[in-house]
């Protein structure tokens, strides 16, 4: 029982720490959970419904989730393949490609929203 509880809170510690690397190192991390702060700022001025807050909390996740998975990506294609390589060219492309697919959906979800809040 309590190597499971170290072994869970070690997880936990890692999970952060990898947070913490992110948004020290990362630009595009910390802009996405810039963007996301000042999404919620806003949403504590206006005042979203609950349903509104649900879907831009999740939405917001999703964003910087989608951007952990790319830089994560990233740094595999760095360590595997440094040098140009046509290959490491559409892996990071994709990955970009997936973080612009949830954000774009996140920007159109986010209008619609602010469309309905300033009615
Ligand atoms: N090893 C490589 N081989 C081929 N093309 C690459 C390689 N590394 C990067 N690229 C190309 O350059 C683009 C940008 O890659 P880079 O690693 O600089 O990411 P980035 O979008 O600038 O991310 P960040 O600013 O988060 O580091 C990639 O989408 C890809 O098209």
């Amino acid at each position: 029982m309590i190597s499971y509880l170290r072994r869970l809170i070690n997880k936990f510690a890692n999970a952060f720490s990898g947070i913490a690397y992110g948004l020290k190192h990362d630009r595009s991390i910390g802009f996405q959970c810039l963007i996301g702060a000042a999404v919620l700022l806003f949403g504590g001025l206006y005042g979203f419904t609950l349903s509104e807050w649900l879907f831009i909390l999740l939405l917001i996740c999703l964003v910087i989730a989608a951007e952990f998975f790319n830089s994560a990506i990233e740094k595999c294609v760095d360590l595997i393949s440094p040098q140009y390589n046509e290959l490491a060219k559409i892996i990071k492309d994709y990955g970009a490609a997936a973080v612009l697919v949830v954000s774009l959906a996140a920007l159109l979800a986010g209008l619609l929203i602010l469309k309905g809040a300033l009615r």
